[in-house]
């Protein structure tokens, strides 16, 4: 059989989503920002603008650059990729960030987590082709070890993938402390040849059988493992997109503030997403027995109409709940109005994690 390989990729942006974006930004507002903030460039892009539009009342992007503007000068926004975030804001070339919490631990960046943004949600997988017998990757190493076969996986992820490997029991038993051997176009690093993690551009499930015998790799739906005849043997851990902070940039005054702006918003903006705003009258008989029926946030706001008799409830009820009392509502309440809020602030809970 003879394999040739051919190169992939994707556009992630529709055209519509593209043009959203397109905007000319009269004058350099970046360098007069109090805080340089980095921003996503790749899969958690649209979700990433979806939060700010939710945070921010303008977003936009300047056209054929990465520059992203809000309606607060005071924060510069520059779109990067994923995977170098972490490093750029741990060394204060930005103060505040949004990756996956994936890329934080990839990295070893010593950066504060300030908020689970909630979206980007992935596993990173060990995988094997379909048609393997082993159960999990301590057994693969075993089998390969004893048959004194080179174990090949490839892998985005090498400090993780190196990491986990080494905490299996087989590698201990057969390879010691030794490091598996990392291997980049450009250099090799790690004693133990037996087991190898090769660096991955991508594509990383079109790899095995043939050139690798494992991979380690991001999975959302399942649907790129399935296609590509593998099964997952375990789960290595789970990330969702974080907004981090540079540690230093937080103890600096102004800084401070500005990015617990930025997390007050945003986290508006994720707490949001999860509520409903309802707003529904109620004849006096039954509104004992309707507001022991809500599932609020806080306490609902009561307040009488012109009508006699009869009240306004205005609350925020979870979203997942409300289909549990639409047949409830139905029965003993009028006019009922649902809204998205845009944003819910939990302010104190803000304040207090400001103070600490
Ligand atoms: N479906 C997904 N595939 C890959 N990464 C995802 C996915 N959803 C969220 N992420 C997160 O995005 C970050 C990686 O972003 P990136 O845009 O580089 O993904 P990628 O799919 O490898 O990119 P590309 O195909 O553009 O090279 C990681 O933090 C990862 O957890
Ligand atoms: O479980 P799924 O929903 O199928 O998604 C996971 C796939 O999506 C990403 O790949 P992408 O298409 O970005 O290509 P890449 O491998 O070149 O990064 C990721 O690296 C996985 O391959």
């Amino acid at each position: 059989m003879l394999y040739f390989a051919l190169p992939v990729g994707k556009m992630r942006l529709s055209a519509k989503s593209q043009s959203r974006f397109v905007y000319r930004m009269p004058n350099d507002t970046q360098s007069m920002a109090k805080v340089k903030f980095a921003i996503p460039k790749g899969s958690l892009e649209e979700a990433t603008f979806s939060l700010m539009e939710k945070s921010w009342t303008k977003v936009k992007r300047k056209s054929r650059t990465y520059i992203v503007t809000l309606d607060d000068p005071d924060i510069a926004v520059k779109m990067l990729r994923p995977q170098e975030i972490p490093t750029f804001v741990s060394d204060g070339l930005y103060d505040v960030g949004i990756t996956g919490k994936d890329w934080i631990g990839e990295t070893k960046s010593d950066v504060q987590p300030l908020l689970d943004l909630e979206y980007g949600r992935i596993r990173l997988v060990i995988a094997i082709p379909d048609s393997y017998k082993f159960k999990s990757l301590d057994e693969m190493i075993a089998s390969y070890a004893k048959q004194k076969k080179i174990l090949r996986i490839s892998s985005e992820y090498l400090t993780t993938a190196s990491k986990y490997i080494k905490q299996q029991n087989s590698y201990k038993k057969y390879f010691g402390s030794k490091d598996p051997q990392i291997v980049t176009p450009w250099l090799r690093i790690g004693a133990n040849k037996s087991v190898q993690i090769h660096l991955s551009f991508g594509a990383t499930e079109a790899k095995p059988p043939d050139a690798v015998d494992a991979i380690m790799d991001v999975t959302e739906t399942g649907t790129t493992l399935e296609q590509n005849q593998l099964k997952i043997v375990e789960t290595v851990l789970e990330s969702t997109a974080h907004l981090i902070a540079n540690k230093k940039a937080l103890k600096d005054k102004e800084k401070r503030e500005k990015i617990y702006d930025i997390v007050t918003v945003m986290r508006g903006a994720v707490q949001g997403r999860k509520f409903l705003h309802i707003y529904l009258n109620v004849e006096e008989k039954n509104l004992s027995k309707l507001l022991s029926s809500l599932p609020s946030l806080k306490n609902p706001t009561v307040s009488p109409l012109s009508a006699k008799g009869w009240y306004g409830i205005n609350t925020v009820v979870p979203k997942s709940e409300f289909h549990k009392m639409i047949p409830k509502l139905r029965k003993i309440a009028q006019g009922l109005v649902v809204h998205e809020p845009r944003q819910i602030l939990e302010l104190e809970e803000i304040k207090r994690d400001e103070e600490n």
